[in-house]
């Protein structure tokens, strides 16, 4: 993966003509899995037969009702749940549990309160046994990076939503990681800020080039922000598991109108899906 850098866009030259390294990192695959959940009720599938590959650096949103399966698949992508059917690969190996190349978000920023800003975005590299120094410069890179230098020093809770979730994704994205595995990361924030750290990512998705599964609720995030858009549907309140309704590919470009008739089209084409399923 190219690094987040504060001065990254500016390109190196050379005058030798080199082949394009494709990064495989980032690829995504999913074949036939399925998650079943033990409970004292019985057997629960929250999710089955989910195919799905993401080639790496592409950016695809899962949609669908509350319940059918979307943070389990992120869950399980994480490496925070074993799948109990199928295989799950990233990078061409098999997800065994979490990994800083897998970097998560989810909605409530998960930063400790009583570190400062500085101190949650070292803590992954510390773990990570990142030397002490090199830690804190890349900290302080990414705390640059997500527009916070002047909060470096306050508690997470000195600080505003929009604020707290920089601060999550600047430690995310400090780890290099292959993968972003975002949950509802923006569903806690009033529209303004939301739409603001829509863009953001937008710009830090680009710049360091990693793959993106993002979860949402909005629609309208998900056509704005995704080169596809997973509809998820079923799930096991429904009587069924969850399970992959359609995959709508955006093809709008990389500069997209919410107001435009392509854009608003697609908007309803998915939520028919949405709500058929
Ligand atoms: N630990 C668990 N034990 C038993 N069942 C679970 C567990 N976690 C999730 N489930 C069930 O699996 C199904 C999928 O849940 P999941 O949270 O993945 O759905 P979701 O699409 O992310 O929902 P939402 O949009 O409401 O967040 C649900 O029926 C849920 O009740």
């Amino acid at each position: 993966m190219s690094a987040v850098t504060p001065a990254s866009g500016t390109a190196a030259t050379t005058d030798r003509a080199v082949a394009p390294v494709v990064d495989e990192s980032g690829r995504v695959v999913l074949a036939a899995v399925g998650k079943r959940y033990e409970t004292r009720r019985g057997p629960v599938d929250a999710v089955a037969d989910v195919d799905l590959e993401v080639a790496p650096g592409e950016f695809v949103a899962i949609v669908g009702a509350s319940g059918c399966g979307k943070s389990t698949l992120l869950r399980i992508l994480a490496g925070f749940e074993r799948h109990t059917s199928g295989t799950v690969e990233v990078g061409g190996a098999p997800v065994r549990g979490p990994a800083p190349e897998r970097g998560v978000v989810f909605q409530d920023y998960g930063l400790f309160p009583w570190l400062t800003v500085a101190e949650n975005v070292r803590f992954g590299l510390r773990q990570q046994r990142v030397p002490r120094s090199r830690a804190r410069r890349r900290a302080a890179e990414m705390i640059e990076v997500v527009g916070l230098s002047r909060f470096a020093d306050r508690f997470p809770g000195e600080l505003s939503g929009g604020m707290q979730q920089r601060v999550a994704i600047a430690r995310v994205l400090a780890g290099d990681p292959a993968l972003l595995l975002m949950d509802e990361p923006f569903g806690a924030l009033d529209a303004l800020t939301r739409t603001t750290m829509q863009h953001e990512l937008k710009r830090l998705r680009a710049e360091s080039g990693a793959t993106v599964l993002f979860v949402t609720h909005s629609i309208e995030e998900a056509v704005y922000l995704s080169d596809r858009v997973v509809v998820m549907a079923g799930g096991a309140s429904h009587g069924a598991p969850g399970h992959i309704a359609e995959i709508v590919p955006v093809g709008l470009g990389d500069v997209r109108d919410v107001n435009g008739p392509e854009f608003n089209d697609l908007e309803r084409r998915i939520a028919a899906l949405v709500h058929e399923s």
